[in-house]
Protein backbone atom coordinates (compact mmCIF):
# COMPACT_ATOMS: atom_id res chain seq x y z
CA UNK A 1 0.00 0.00 0.00
CA UNK A 2 1.19 3.34 -1.21
CA UNK A 3 1.44 5.98 2.41
CA UNK A 4 1.22 9.38 0.71
CA UNK A 5 4.37 10.96 2.08
CA UNK A 6 3.58 13.50 4.85
CA UNK A 7 3.56 17.02 3.93
CA UNK A 8 6.20 19.44 5.31
CA UNK A 9 3.52 21.04 7.86
CA UNK A 10 2.60 17.74 8.92
CA UNK A 11 6.31 16.07 9.09
CA UNK A 12 7.30 19.20 11.52
CA UNK A 13 3.97 18.43 13.67
CA UNK A 14 4.61 15.00 14.12
CA UNK A 15 8.71 15.52 15.09
CA UNK A 16 7.47 17.91 17.43
CA UNK A 17 4.63 15.07 18.86
CA UNK A 18 7.21 11.84 18.81
CA UNK A 19 9.90 14.98 21.24
CA UNK A 20 7.06 15.55 23.56
CA UNK A 21 5.42 12.28 24.03
CA UNK A 22 7.88 11.18 26.98
CA UNK A 23 7.21 14.35 28.35
CA UNK A 24 3.69 14.82 27.71
CA UNK A 25 2.71 15.30 31.82
CA UNK A 26 5.16 18.42 31.96
CA UNK A 27 4.03 19.56 29.31
CA UNK A 28 0.55 19.44 30.02
CA UNK A 29 1.22 21.08 33.62
CA UNK A 30 3.00 23.89 31.94
CA UNK A 31 0.11 24.14 28.99
CA UNK A 32 -2.17 24.47 31.64
CA UNK A 33 0.19 26.98 33.91
CA UNK A 34 0.50 29.21 31.00
CA UNK A 35 -2.96 29.58 30.44
CA UNK A 36 -4.13 30.55 33.65
CA UNK A 37 -1.24 33.20 34.45
CA UNK A 38 -2.37 34.67 31.00
CA UNK A 39 -6.07 34.17 31.43
CA UNK A 40 -7.13 33.73 34.83
CA UNK A 41 -10.91 34.37 34.33
CA UNK A 42 -10.41 30.78 32.29
CA UNK A 43 -9.57 28.95 35.45
CA UNK A 44 -13.37 28.87 36.01
CA UNK A 45 -13.99 26.58 32.91
CA UNK A 46 -12.39 24.06 34.12
CA UNK A 47 -13.56 21.52 36.66
CA UNK A 48 -12.13 22.48 40.47
CA UNK A 49 -9.62 19.70 40.47
CA UNK A 50 -7.27 19.54 37.55
CA UNK A 51 -6.53 15.98 38.08
CA UNK A 52 -9.87 15.02 36.33
CA UNK A 53 -9.37 17.24 33.23
CA UNK A 54 -5.12 17.02 33.03
CA UNK A 55 -4.71 16.40 29.39
CA UNK A 56 -8.21 15.71 27.74
CA UNK A 57 -7.63 19.74 26.52
CA UNK A 58 -3.86 19.10 25.25
CA UNK A 59 -4.60 15.79 24.06
CA UNK A 60 -7.71 16.76 21.93
CA UNK A 61 -5.14 19.41 20.47
CA UNK A 62 -2.44 17.43 19.77
CA UNK A 63 -4.69 14.75 18.21
CA UNK A 64 -6.31 17.04 16.19
CA UNK A 65 -2.76 18.36 14.63
CA UNK A 66 -1.93 14.54 14.10
CA UNK A 67 -5.31 15.11 11.65
CA UNK A 68 -3.68 18.14 9.52
CA UNK A 69 -3.22 16.20 5.97
CA UNK A 70 -6.59 14.54 6.05
CA UNK A 71 -9.27 17.68 6.15
CA UNK A 72 -12.20 15.30 5.78
CA UNK A 73 -11.52 13.54 9.37
CA UNK A 74 -10.20 16.80 10.65
CA UNK A 75 -13.05 18.71 10.24
CA UNK A 76 -15.50 15.85 11.56
CA UNK A 77 -13.21 15.45 14.69
CA UNK A 78 -13.19 19.35 15.12
CA UNK A 79 -16.78 20.33 14.34
CA UNK A 80 -17.86 17.93 17.25
CA UNK A 81 -15.06 19.47 18.96
CA UNK A 82 -15.78 22.46 18.58
CA UNK A 83 -20.02 22.38 19.47
CA UNK A 84 -18.29 20.16 22.65
CA UNK A 85 -16.99 22.82 23.78
CA UNK A 86 -19.97 25.39 23.88
CA UNK A 87 -21.44 23.35 27.53
CA UNK A 88 -17.62 24.45 29.04
CA UNK A 89 -18.92 28.17 28.30
CA UNK A 90 -15.72 28.65 25.98
CA UNK A 91 -15.65 31.54 23.59
CA UNK A 92 -14.81 32.17 19.99
CA UNK A 93 -11.92 34.84 21.80
CA UNK A 94 -10.87 32.29 23.90
CA UNK A 95 -9.21 30.28 20.88
CA UNK A 96 -5.69 32.88 20.66
CA UNK A 97 -4.99 32.18 24.35
CA UNK A 98 -5.49 28.34 23.88
CA UNK A 99 -2.78 28.61 21.13
CA UNK A 100 -0.02 30.86 22.51
CA UNK A 101 0.07 28.42 25.53
CA UNK A 102 -0.32 25.05 23.75
CA UNK A 103 2.88 26.81 21.41
CA UNK A 104 4.38 28.25 24.23
CA UNK A 105 4.58 24.41 26.13
CA UNK A 106 5.57 22.53 22.80
CA UNK A 107 8.66 25.22 22.30
CA UNK A 108 9.40 24.56 25.85
CA UNK A 109 9.37 20.64 26.31
CA UNK A 110 10.28 19.90 22.30
CA UNK A 111 12.88 22.09 22.11
CA UNK A 112 15.46 20.26 20.56
CA UNK A 113 13.45 20.07 17.31
CA UNK A 114 11.72 23.60 17.77
CA UNK A 115 12.65 26.11 14.77
CA UNK A 116 10.99 28.71 13.62
CA UNK A 117 9.57 26.87 10.22
CA UNK A 118 8.19 24.44 13.46
CA UNK A 119 6.52 27.05 15.15
CA UNK A 120 5.14 28.57 11.41
CA UNK A 121 3.80 24.88 11.14
CA UNK A 122 1.50 25.07 14.54
CA UNK A 123 0.48 28.27 14.27
CA UNK A 124 -0.76 27.22 10.64
CA UNK A 125 -1.92 24.42 11.81
CA UNK A 126 -3.68 25.81 15.05
CA UNK A 127 -5.37 28.44 12.95
CA UNK A 128 -6.82 25.82 10.79
CA UNK A 129 -7.86 24.13 14.15
CA UNK A 130 -9.42 26.90 16.20
CA UNK A 131 -11.41 27.98 13.58
CA UNK A 132 -13.19 25.04 12.17
CA UNK A 133 -13.73 25.07 15.73
CA UNK A 134 -15.07 28.32 16.45
CA UNK A 135 -17.40 28.02 12.92
CA UNK A 136 -19.22 24.43 14.14
CA UNK A 137 -19.69 26.30 17.61
CA UNK A 138 -21.45 29.36 15.78
CA UNK A 139 -23.18 27.19 13.05
CA UNK A 140 -24.42 24.84 16.49
CA UNK A 141 -25.49 27.81 18.73
CA UNK A 142 -28.42 28.72 15.93
CA UNK A 143 -30.22 25.39 16.39
CA UNK A 144 -29.14 23.61 19.49
CA UNK A 145 -28.62 24.32 23.49
CA UNK A 146 -25.00 24.65 24.76
CA UNK A 147 -26.36 21.68 26.96
CA UNK A 148 -29.39 20.28 27.92
CA UNK A 149 -30.84 20.05 31.68
CA UNK A 150 -31.83 15.99 32.58
CA UNK A 151 -33.98 14.86 35.23
CA UNK A 152 -33.32 11.46 36.37
CA UNK A 153 -36.83 9.71 36.14
CA UNK A 154 -35.22 6.10 37.71
CA UNK A 155 -32.41 4.54 39.04
CA UNK A 156 -32.35 0.58 38.67
CA UNK A 157 -29.46 -1.19 39.80
CA UNK A 158 -28.70 -4.52 38.00
CA UNK A 159 -25.71 -5.74 39.24
CA UNK A 160 -23.27 -4.65 42.47
CA UNK A 161 -21.95 -1.89 40.36
CA UNK A 162 -23.93 -1.34 37.20
CA UNK A 163 -27.12 1.07 37.38
CA UNK A 164 -29.11 1.59 34.44
CA UNK A 165 -30.32 5.44 34.58
CA UNK A 166 -33.35 6.68 32.04
CA UNK A 167 -33.40 10.56 32.19
CA UNK A 168 -36.14 13.14 31.37
CA UNK A 169 -34.43 16.21 28.88
CA UNK A 170 -35.84 19.47 29.02
CA UNK A 171 -35.86 19.98 25.74
CA UNK A 172 -36.17 17.36 22.98
CA UNK A 173 -32.88 16.07 22.33
CA UNK A 174 -31.81 14.58 19.04
CA UNK A 175 -29.38 12.17 18.47
CA UNK A 176 -28.97 8.92 16.39
CA UNK A 177 -28.63 4.90 17.84
CA UNK A 178 -24.95 4.16 18.25
CA UNK A 179 -24.08 7.87 19.89
CA UNK A 180 -22.61 9.24 23.16
CA UNK A 181 -23.26 12.38 25.36
CA UNK A 182 -21.09 14.10 28.02
CA UNK A 183 -22.57 14.16 31.25
CA UNK A 184 -22.12 16.39 34.30
CA UNK A 185 -23.46 15.24 37.70
CA UNK A 186 -24.13 18.18 39.90
CA UNK A 187 -21.97 16.54 42.66
CA UNK A 188 -18.92 17.54 40.35
CA UNK A 189 -19.20 20.55 38.21
CA UNK A 190 -17.32 20.76 35.52
CA UNK A 191 -16.30 17.35 35.83
CA UNK A 192 -17.86 16.05 32.10
CA UNK A 193 -17.37 11.60 31.61
CA UNK A 194 -18.85 10.34 27.91
CA UNK A 195 -21.79 7.69 28.24
CA UNK A 196 -23.59 5.88 25.42
CA UNK A 197 -27.31 6.13 24.45
CA UNK A 198 -29.01 2.68 25.44
CA UNK A 199 -31.78 2.70 23.38
CA UNK A 200 -32.66 4.10 20.08
CA UNK A 201 -34.70 7.66 19.98
CA UNK A 202 -38.14 6.84 22.23
CA UNK A 203 -41.66 8.33 21.12
CA UNK A 204 -41.65 9.23 24.81
CA UNK A 205 -38.31 10.91 24.60
CA UNK A 206 -36.89 9.50 27.63
CA UNK A 207 -32.99 8.37 27.64
CA UNK A 208 -31.15 5.55 28.94
CA UNK A 209 -27.83 4.96 29.74
CA UNK A 210 -25.87 1.98 31.18
CA UNK A 211 -23.33 2.74 33.75
CA UNK A 212 -20.44 1.10 35.94
CA UNK A 213 -19.33 2.55 38.88
CA UNK A 214 -15.64 2.25 38.64
CA UNK A 215 -12.93 2.78 41.21
CA UNK A 216 -11.99 6.33 41.97
CA UNK A 217 -14.61 6.98 39.56
CA UNK A 218 -16.12 10.26 40.30
CA UNK A 219 -19.04 10.68 37.92
CA UNK A 220 -19.61 7.16 37.61
CA UNK A 221 -20.30 6.20 41.40
CA UNK A 222 -22.08 9.47 41.66
CA UNK A 223 -24.36 8.34 38.96
CA UNK A 224 -24.68 5.35 40.00
CA UNK A 225 -24.95 5.96 44.18
CA UNK A 226 -26.30 9.19 44.28
CA UNK A 227 -28.23 10.22 41.08
CA UNK A 228 -32.07 9.20 42.13
CA UNK A 229 -35.48 10.18 40.94
CA UNK A 230 -36.01 14.12 40.59
CA UNK A 231 -31.63 14.46 40.31
CA UNK A 232 -30.63 16.61 37.21
CA UNK A 233 -27.86 16.00 35.25
CA UNK A 234 -26.77 17.66 32.62
CA UNK A 235 -26.05 16.37 28.93
CA UNK A 236 -23.71 17.74 25.95
CA UNK A 237 -24.50 17.37 22.78
CA UNK A 238 -24.69 13.54 20.93
CA UNK A 239 -21.57 12.79 19.73
CA UNK A 240 -19.98 9.79 17.70
CA UNK A 241 -19.98 7.76 14.37
CA UNK A 242 -20.75 4.61 15.05
CA UNK A 243 -24.46 4.84 13.69
CA UNK A 244 -26.18 2.66 11.13
CA UNK A 245 -25.92 3.21 7.59
CA UNK A 246 -29.57 2.35 6.81
CA UNK A 247 -28.70 2.92 2.75
CA UNK A 248 -26.29 -0.48 2.76
CA UNK A 249 -28.08 -4.06 3.09
CA UNK A 250 -25.12 -5.71 5.03
CA UNK A 251 -25.15 -7.81 7.83
CA UNK A 252 -24.33 -6.19 11.50
CA UNK A 253 -21.59 -7.94 13.43
CA UNK A 254 -21.42 -6.24 16.96
CA UNK A 255 -19.27 -6.45 19.87
CA UNK A 256 -20.28 -5.20 23.07
CA UNK A 257 -18.07 -5.48 26.08
CA UNK A 258 -19.37 -5.10 29.62
CA UNK A 259 -21.66 -1.72 30.00
CA UNK A 260 -20.22 -1.22 26.04
CA UNK A 261 -23.57 -3.54 25.34
CA UNK A 262 -25.53 -0.32 25.55
CA UNK A 263 -24.87 1.36 21.93
CA UNK A 264 -25.34 -2.04 20.17
CA UNK A 265 -29.06 -2.34 21.97
CA UNK A 266 -29.50 0.92 20.71
CA UNK A 267 -28.46 -0.50 17.18
CA UNK A 268 -30.72 -2.77 17.37
CA UNK A 269 -33.70 -1.46 18.37
CA UNK A 270 -32.44 1.19 15.38
CA UNK A 271 -32.54 -1.72 13.04
CA UNK A 272 -35.82 -3.05 13.82
CA UNK A 273 -37.55 0.69 13.64
CA UNK A 274 -36.57 0.93 10.02
CA UNK A 275 -37.94 -2.45 8.87
CA UNK A 276 -34.28 -3.70 7.55
CA UNK A 277 -34.11 -7.06 8.32
CA UNK A 278 -30.60 -7.44 8.20
CA UNK A 279 -29.25 -9.43 9.89
CA UNK A 280 -27.32 -8.74 13.26
CA UNK A 281 -24.68 -11.17 15.19
CA UNK A 282 -24.09 -10.01 18.71
CA UNK A 283 -21.07 -10.91 20.67
CA UNK A 284 -21.61 -9.83 24.22
CA UNK A 285 -18.36 -10.37 26.21
CA UNK A 286 -18.27 -9.94 30.28
CA UNK A 287 -15.41 -10.56 32.64
CA UNK A 288 -17.69 -12.95 34.41
CA UNK A 289 -21.72 -14.63 33.73
CA UNK A 290 -22.58 -12.82 36.20
CA UNK A 291 -21.51 -9.47 34.60
CA UNK A 292 -24.21 -9.94 31.47
CA UNK A 293 -26.23 -8.05 33.37
CA UNK A 294 -28.28 -7.13 30.01
CA UNK A 295 -28.46 -10.59 28.53
CA UNK A 296 -32.33 -11.12 29.45
CA UNK A 297 -33.54 -8.34 27.50
CA UNK A 298 -31.06 -9.63 24.31
CA UNK A 299 -32.53 -12.61 24.50
CA UNK A 300 -36.03 -11.14 24.48
CA UNK A 301 -35.23 -9.00 21.54
CA UNK A 302 -34.18 -12.14 19.71
CA UNK A 303 -37.48 -14.00 20.35
CA UNK A 304 -39.40 -10.83 18.67
CA UNK A 305 -36.13 -10.86 15.66
CA UNK A 306 -35.40 -13.98 13.47
CA UNK A 307 -32.75 -12.53 12.16
CA UNK A 308 -30.92 -11.42 15.62
CA UNK A 309 -28.35 -13.99 16.77
CA UNK A 310 -26.67 -13.52 20.70
CA UNK A 311 -23.56 -15.40 21.25
CA UNK A 312 -22.00 -14.31 25.01
CA UNK A 313 -18.27 -14.75 25.74
CA UNK A 314 -16.73 -14.99 28.79
CA UNK A 315 -13.34 -14.26 29.51
CA UNK A 316 -12.36 -14.94 33.17
CA UNK A 317 -14.31 -17.81 34.28
CA UNK A 318 -15.68 -20.93 32.74
CA UNK A 319 -19.08 -20.74 32.13
CA UNK A 320 -20.82 -23.63 29.68
CA UNK A 321 -20.64 -21.40 26.53
CA UNK A 322 -17.87 -19.47 24.86
CA UNK A 323 -14.78 -18.95 26.80
CA UNK A 324 -11.52 -16.68 26.01
CA UNK A 325 -11.56 -13.00 24.49
CA UNK A 326 -14.17 -11.74 22.65
CA UNK A 327 -12.51 -11.14 19.92
CA UNK A 328 -10.83 -14.51 19.80
CA UNK A 329 -14.63 -15.91 19.62
CA UNK A 330 -15.64 -13.16 16.72
CA UNK A 331 -13.16 -15.18 14.85
CA UNK A 332 -14.31 -18.88 15.43
CA UNK A 333 -17.96 -17.55 13.85
CA UNK A 334 -16.56 -16.13 10.92
CA UNK A 335 -15.45 -15.38 7.66
CA UNK A 336 -17.60 -11.94 8.24
CA UNK A 337 -16.45 -10.22 5.10
CA UNK A 338 -20.01 -9.45 4.17
CA UNK A 339 -20.60 -7.56 7.22
CA UNK A 340 -20.36 -4.33 8.77
CA UNK A 341 -18.61 -4.57 12.36
CA UNK A 342 -19.52 -2.24 15.36
CA UNK A 343 -17.61 -2.07 18.44
CA UNK A 344 -18.19 -1.05 21.77
CA UNK A 345 -16.49 -1.60 25.15
CA UNK A 346 -13.30 -1.10 26.83
CA UNK A 347 -10.06 0.69 24.95
CA UNK A 348 -8.45 -2.31 25.12
CA UNK A 349 -10.83 -4.31 23.26
CA UNK A 350 -11.89 -2.28 20.86
CA UNK A 351 -8.37 -2.14 19.79
CA UNK A 352 -7.65 -5.86 19.74
CA UNK A 353 -11.21 -6.79 18.02
CA UNK A 354 -10.32 -4.35 15.62
CA UNK A 355 -6.57 -6.20 14.90
CA UNK A 356 -8.52 -9.45 14.50
CA UNK A 357 -10.97 -8.36 12.11
CA UNK A 358 -8.61 -6.70 9.97
CA UNK A 359 -6.45 -10.05 10.35
CA UNK A 360 -9.18 -12.12 8.93
CA UNK A 361 -9.81 -10.33 6.08
CA UNK A 362 -12.77 -7.73 7.02
CA UNK A 363 -11.52 -4.15 5.59
CA UNK A 364 -10.75 -1.27 8.11
CA UNK A 365 -13.45 0.84 6.45
CA UNK A 366 -16.29 -1.93 7.28
CA UNK A 367 -15.41 -1.38 11.11
CA UNK A 368 -16.99 1.36 13.15
CA UNK A 369 -16.25 2.56 16.64
CA UNK A 370 -15.61 5.63 18.20
CA UNK A 371 -12.41 7.82 19.51
CA UNK A 372 -10.71 5.55 21.67
CA UNK A 373 -9.31 8.23 24.11
CA UNK A 374 -12.79 9.53 24.77
CA UNK A 375 -13.87 6.33 25.96
CA UNK A 376 -10.94 6.06 28.31
CA UNK A 377 -12.51 9.00 30.02
CA UNK A 378 -16.06 7.18 30.02
CA UNK A 379 -14.94 4.68 32.85
CA UNK A 380 -14.60 7.07 35.00
N1 LIG B 1 -19.26 3.35 22.65
C1 LIG B 1 -18.37 2.65 23.34
O1 LIG B 1 -17.35 2.20 22.81
C2 LIG B 1 -18.61 2.39 24.77
C3 LIG B 1 -17.55 2.03 25.56
N2 LIG B 1 -17.75 1.77 26.87
C4 LIG B 1 -16.57 1.41 27.63
O2 LIG B 1 -16.64 0.03 27.87
C5 LIG B 1 -15.97 -0.25 29.06
C6 LIG B 1 -16.84 -1.17 29.85
O3 LIG B 1 -16.20 -1.51 31.02
P1 LIG B 1 -16.63 -2.76 31.87
O4 LIG B 1 -18.10 -2.90 31.88
O5 LIG B 1 -15.91 -2.60 33.16
O6 LIG B 1 -16.04 -3.98 31.02
P2 LIG B 1 -14.91 -5.04 31.40
O7 LIG B 1 -13.62 -4.35 31.64
O8 LIG B 1 -15.46 -5.90 32.47
O9 LIG B 1 -14.74 -5.87 30.03
C7 LIG B 1 -15.80 -6.21 29.19
C8 LIG B 1 -15.32 -7.17 28.11
O10 LIG B 1 -14.20 -6.68 27.42
C9 LIG B 1 -13.17 -7.66 27.42
N3 LIG B 1 -11.87 -7.00 27.51
C10 LIG B 1 -11.47 -6.15 28.47
N4 LIG B 1 -10.21 -5.73 28.23
C11 LIG B 1 -9.83 -6.36 27.08
C12 LIG B 1 -8.63 -6.35 26.30
N5 LIG B 1 -7.57 -5.62 26.66
N6 LIG B 1 -8.61 -7.12 25.16
C13 LIG B 1 -9.69 -7.88 24.79
N7 LIG B 1 -10.83 -7.91 25.49
C14 LIG B 1 -10.90 -7.18 26.62
C15 LIG B 1 -13.44 -8.49 28.63
O11 LIG B 1 -12.88 -9.79 28.51
C16 LIG B 1 -14.95 -8.55 28.61
O12 LIG B 1 -15.40 -9.47 27.65
C17 LIG B 1 -15.63 1.04 29.73
O13 LIG B 1 -14.28 1.33 29.49
C18 LIG B 1 -16.49 2.05 28.98
O14 LIG B 1 -15.90 3.30 28.92
C19 LIG B 1 -18.98 1.79 27.43
C20 LIG B 1 -20.08 2.15 26.68
C21 LIG B 1 -19.96 2.51 25.29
Amino acid sequence: MDAKPPSPDAFLIRRTMDEIAPVADKATSYFYALLFLRRPDLRDLFPAAMEAQRDRLFRALLAAADRIDDPGALTEYLAQLGRGHRKYGTQAHDYPALGEALIGALSRYASAVWTAQTEAAWVRAYTVISQIMIDAAAADEKTAPAWWSAEVVSNERRTRDVAVLTVRTDQPYPFLAGQYAAVETPWWPRVWRHYSFASAPRADGLLTFHVRAVPAGWVSNALVNRAAPGSVIRLGPPAGTMTVDHASASGLLCLGGGTGIAPIRALVEDVAAHGDRRSVDIFYGARHAADLYDLDTLLQMKARHPWLSVRTVVSDTPPDALTGPLPDAVEEFGPWETHDAYLSGPPGMIRSSVDTLVRIGMPSHRIRHDLVHELVSAAK
